[in-house]
């Protein structure tokens, strides 16, 4: 398996050096060549398999010679083996026809987990055997950023920096990456929004000299591995309401589009999805494009649901890219517009997009009335995020059942989730000193050359 830029201008890499490459050098995204399909009677034969299982048949096609059949089952096994639900991704049946899927059993509470864990696995396999290290700067808006430390601390070969925006962060979040107390864990609050350390991690991925010398790699869904994780549990939960033999549709909370993109994979790989749904807060970029077909930015409006406060949608580049037929140099002129403002997608491309995507925006208030109205009549809790997608989801009910992602644990939000019903969800035990644990936090300017030069100061050599 080959991967290529979303620009068209990069080299072609196989699955290991995409993995750990991160940004492409033309400043696109890698994408596979061609997405492999699975038939009708593989996906059939997932039902009763259990998440490991799934996750072998589904990512096998896309790792090509990295690892060995037995490595990858190996990784694969040590990635979900610290879940805390044995079913890894289960579902929750809250009406006939809507069901959630719990992706916040991982060792951080949110669905990053299911990537990190194992993009953290087949690193370490990867740099072990070549015995070269690497420094991964990430950006957060709150849950990449802790599943990425949880997931590297302690690891000899790698030096982590996670870039988050100073007060838009839960304090359970933030205290995910500023208490662990390994050295090579770094967590740098900067003073700006998401889309301002999403930009400054791109910017360190297009300063080449500053990229080869410290080695850099990224685990944000920049990282191919990140969305290929994500895949599986489209597919375990519609095979467990009965696909191949009957469609199932997803509404999935929206911020930096990998998720939702993910599952737009599940479908070309031949899942019968039938609507995939956006769901976002009022950073609503992604709405309003497949709307008026106009991506034109905005500037981010802290929300409840804090992780989704993106503006800049990083992997809808990727989606871009399929939209037009897979043609680098129309993306790469889009990207080009986007830095001047935002563009226009063809009618051609906003045809594609609206035929896979629907979507929905929710205000603050219908976010909270939804958190009181899941648990009043369906005895659910939901994070905020959660929320967004179940008011969505709600809108779009019929006969074919919808899967709501729910993308994270309500006691990461522990506010919101207060205001919206008086409720405290706690921490599960292992984390319940969390409050107590002591912090380790570096603040900077939004500013290149000073980030840079904290990390050139703190890698290890
Ligand atoms: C809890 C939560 N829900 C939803 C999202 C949106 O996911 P994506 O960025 O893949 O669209 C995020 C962050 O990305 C998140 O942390
Ligand atoms: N919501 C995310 C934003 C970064 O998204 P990613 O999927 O590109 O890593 C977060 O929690 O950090």
């Amino acid at each position: 398996m080959r991967y290529i830029s979303t620009r068209g201008q990069a080299p072609v890499l196989s699955f290991e050096d995409t993995m750990l490459t991160g940004l492409a050098r033309d400043g696109g995204l890698y994408v596979p060549e061609s997405i492999p399909t699975l038939s009708p009677d593989q996906i059939a034969a997932m039902a009763g398999q259990s998440y490991e299982e799934v996750a072998y048949t589904v990512m096998r096609p896309f790792v090509g010679d990295t690892f060995t059949d037995a490595q990858f089952r190996d990784l694969i096994a040590a990635a979900y083996a610290g879940f805390g639900h044995a079913a890894r991704a289960p579902l929750v049946q809250l009406a006939p026809n809507h069901f959630l899927l719990e992706l916040f059993h991982g060792p951080t509470l949110a669905f990053k987990d299911f990537a990190m864990q194992l993009i953290g696995q087949m690193f370490q396999a990867a740099l072990a055997r070549s015995g070269n290290r690497v420094t991964i700067v990430g950006a957060t808006s709150g849950d990449t950023g802790s599943a990425a430390i949880e997931a590297f601390r302690g690891l000899a070969a790698v030096d982590v920096f996670i870039l988050y925006p100073h007060g838009r962060v839960s304090e359970v979040q933030r205290r995910q990456m500023t208490t662990p107390t390994e050295s090579n864990v770094h967590a740098i609050a900067v003073d700006g929004d998401f889309d301002d350390c999403q930009a400054l991690v791109k910017e360190m991925f297009n300063d080449f000299a500053f990229r080869d010398a410290v080695r850099l790699a990224g685990v944000n869904s920049i990282n191919w591995g990140r969305v290929l994780a994500q895949v599986v549990y489209y597919f375990t939960s519609a095979v467990s309401l009965g696909a191949p033999h009957r469609p199932v549709s997803f509404t999935v909370p929206t911020g930096n589009f990998g998720d939702v993109f993910a599952g737009f994979i599940a479908k070309r790989m031949g899942l019968p999805i039938a609507q995939l749904i956006v769901a976002t807060n009022s950073n609503d970029i992604l709405h309003r494009t497949l709307e008026t077909g106009a991506y034109i930015k905005d500037s981010v409006t802290p929300t409840i649901s804090p992780s989704m406060d993106i503006q800049v949608s990083s992997n809808f580049e990727r989606a871009l890219f399929y939209a037009y037929g897979q043609d680098g140099a129309a993306v790469a002129s889009q990207m080009a517009d986007l830095t001047r403002g935002g563009f226009t997608v063809s009618q051609g491309a906003i045809d594609a997009l609206r035929d896979t995507y629907a979507s929905g925006r929710v205000s603050e208030q219908e976010t909270s009335d939804t958190i009181g109205t899941y648990l009043a009549q369906h005895g659910e809790l939901l994070c905020p995020h959660t929320a967004v997608g179940a008011h969505v989801a709600g809108q779009h009910l019929g006969t074919v059942p919808m899967v709501t992602l729910a993308t994270a644990h309500p006691a990461k939000f522990l506010a919101a989730v207060e205001r919206a019903t008086g409720i405290h969800p706690p921490l599960p035990p292992r984390m319940a000193d969390l409050y107590d644990r002591t912090e380790r936090i570096t603040r900077s300017a939004r500013d290149l050359g000073a980030i840079q030069n904290i990390i050139r100061d703190r890698i290890t050599s």
